[in-house]
């Protein structure tokens, strides 16, 4: 018999969290994590690169079914490092404008659908930690634990203020506000894959909460389920 992986899946608004505590939890279990954003960051990415415009679908597809990327696992002191046609794309993929570039292409169903399969292939033992938009209500439909992770804009565009910031970058709190507000609304509205809790997730508002907190608060309902090990 054919026992699938454990996922853990982690969605929710930008910001809130959901990539930090993804790759913390997948540390601390020794299990595999799927930033799916990264996935839709790299198409944005690449379709610039090769000079693909982000409303022409039927090329996005076929640019996401082909991407050449190498997701390389974090090791002690390094956080995962992603390579995109043999360029290391893990810093350059992160900004607000790669961002936005992605959440308009993840609007568009066929690209959903050219990488969902590459998205279910992380499934692999001793498990995996998924974070993004549509990892429970979609992708990993019986994942055992499912978080939906929030904060409120002001909160998030503070913390990406801050991370932001600490990087050097010259930023304004308010554009990333109108961003942040910018973002949830095309990726709560799409018609294909909107943002939203699955209907058996556990809603996690960690506005008030430190990320000890949230970390702290989801291994606690990982040990209740006992899908650990
Ligand atoms: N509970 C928290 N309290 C304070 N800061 C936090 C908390 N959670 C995350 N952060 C910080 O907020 C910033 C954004 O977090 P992160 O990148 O994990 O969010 P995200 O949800 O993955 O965003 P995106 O979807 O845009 O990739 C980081 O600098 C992170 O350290
Ligand atoms: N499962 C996912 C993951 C991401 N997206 C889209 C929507 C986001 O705005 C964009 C970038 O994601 P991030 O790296 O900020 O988590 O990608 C999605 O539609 N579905």
């Amino acid at each position: 018999m054919n026992i699938k992986a454990p996922v853990i899946t982690i969605d929710g608004p930008s910001g809130s969290g959901k990539g930090t505590i993804a790759g913390m939890l997948a540390k601390q279990l020794g299990w595999n994590l799927l930033d799916s954003g990264a996935l839709y960051r790299l198409l944005a990415f690449a379709a610039a690169n090769h000079g693909v415009d982000l409303t022409n679908e039927e090329l996005l597809k076929a640019l996401a079914a082909h991407l050449d990327v190498q997701f390389i696992a974090a090791t002690d002191g390094q956080l995962q490092r992603i390579i995109l046609e043999g360029d290391e794309v893990s810093d350059v993929i992160r900004t607000e404008s790669v961002g936005a570039g992605a959440s308009q292409v993840a609007a568009l169903p066929a690209v959903r659908e050219a990488l969902l399969q590459r998205q279910r292939a992380f499934q692999e033992p001793p498990g995996l930690v998924a974070d993004g938009r549509d990892m429970g209500t979609v992708v990993f439909t019986d994942a055992p634990l499912k978080i939906f992770l929030t904060a409120s804009a002001e909160e998030r565009a503070r913390r990406r203020y801050l991370q932001l910031k600490g990087k050097g970058e010259d930023v304004s709190l308010s554009s990333l506000l109108d961003e942040i507000r910018a973002r949830d609304e095309r990726d709560t509205l799409r018609a294909v894959a909107p943002l939203k809790p699955a209907a058996d997730a556990i809603q996690l508002d960690s506005t008030e909460l430190s990320i000890d907190q949230v970390l702290q608060r989801i291994m606690s309902e990982i040990a209740l389920r006992d899908i650990a090990g």
